[in-house]
């Protein structure tokens, strides 16, 4: 295709801090000390609760906000410190989609596509040609002239990432943009992010509060937690070893495994003194299988393994496994260390009465 391009800009936060006026003359810091390197032609997630902060550091990418402190850089330029003039022609490079679509709904299909093409200038004779292939590169051939209102969620997103290509972005900011769509929807529309990320070569930067989006799509992603990064890295070694609670607690909603309820309906938090056995999750990733593992904590140390729970996870094109194991309370630490040991992730996950 004629937007075809070698390669997308690299984004670096540098000890970025950001600080608005809050009520009574008092401030509310939104982001402290932010440090993330987001490779050029990767797809990088950062995830987090609502008031984390995502929603700002993504709008310091395009210039919507500056930070209070530290630098945002995409390529060379300084975006807090760009002029207007400059800032302009900064945001031509940096596309971004949105949760709510932000299509005009008097436009049709191909008059929102147009759209930025119109404010720019560009001659009427390019802009015809490059807004259908556009169009025809997010699947919507057979719909160009239809209004929003006549679209499904997931095409009205097509509508939104065909325009923001229109400017030949090197960066594409997507802020909760599956957020409103349903889960095959979602699926569809990751699909359409990934075909692009490959075909095109442009960075993508997404925010969302799904560890699933990050899963499916993310080779790299952040944690933000209270306006810091907790941790940060490649999606597969986050997805199997874990640092920070935050990043776990967002894990354990992901990871397709449901403890039994006769179990569940037993769970303590913490242990009691009629707690019988630990439960905890075994992750094991690459060359590590649990068969021999459990069997050998069987053989060599005698202590009996319960599995409550398993599935396959993957992330990119590498599978991972986890159980839900439960072991006898007074050898369950022993089993653990055991396994840590031997290169598998352990996580308790609560007592059993
Ligand atoms: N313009 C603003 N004025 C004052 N406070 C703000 C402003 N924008 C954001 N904040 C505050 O900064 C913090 C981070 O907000 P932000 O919107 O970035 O979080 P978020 O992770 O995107 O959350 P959500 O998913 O709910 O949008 C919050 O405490 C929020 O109230």
């Amino acid at each position: 295709m004629s937007e075809a391009q070698t390669s997308g800009a690299a984004i670096r936060f540098d000890n970025v801090g950001k600080s608005f006026p809050g009520k009574d003359g008092g401030t509310v810091t939104a982001l402290t000390g932010v440090t993330l390197d987001v490779a050029p032609g990767s797809i990088t997630g950062i995830i987090g609760r609502s008031g984390a902060g995502k929603s700002t550091l993504i709008r310091m990418v395009n210039g919507l906000e500056r930070p209070t402190s530290g630098r945002v850089l995409v390529g060379e330029h300084d975006i807090g410190a760009a002029r207007p003039a400059q800032l302009r022609e900064i945001r031509r490079d940096v596309g971004m989609i949105f949760q709510h679509f932000n299509l005009l709904a008097s436009r049709t299909v191909f008059g929102n596509v147009a759209l930025p093409l119109e404010i720019a200038g560009t001659p009427r004779a390019e802009i015809r040609p490059r807004v259908e292939e556009l169009i025809r590169r997010v699947g919507l051939e057979k719909l160009a002239d239809r209004y929003p209102a006549e679209l499904s969620g997931g095409q009205k997103q097509r509508v939104g990432i065909a325009r923001a290509l229109t400017t030949q972005p090197k960066v594409l900011l997507s802020d909760e943009a599956t957020s409103a769509l349903d889960p095959e929807t979602t699926q569809t529309v990751l699909a359409l992010l990934a075909e692009i990320n490959r075909d095109l070569g442009l960075t993508i930067l997404l925010i969302t509060h799904e560890m699933a989006v990050v899963r499916d799509i993310a080779s790299h992603m952040a944690v933000i937690d209270g306006g810091r990064i907790v941790e940060q890295g490649e999606t597969y070694r986050i997805f199997t070893r874990p640092e920070h609670p935050t990043t776990r607690s967002f894990l354990s909603g992901v990871l397709g495994l449901t403890l039994p309820r006769f179990i569940a309906e037993r769970m303590t938090p913490e242990a009691q003194t009629d707690t019988t056995a630990e439960v905890f999750r075994i992750t094991f990733a690459g060359a590590h299988a649990t068969d021999p593992m459990l069997a050998r904590l069987t053989s060599e140390l005698g202590i009996e393994v319960n599995i409550l729970a398993g599935a396959i996870e993957e992330v990119g094109a590498h599978p991972f496994g986890n159980l839900l194991v439960s072991i006898d309370i007074a050898r369950a630490a022993e089993a653990r260390a055991y396994l840590d040991r031997h290169g598998l992730y352990t996580e308790v996950q609560g007592y059993v009465r």
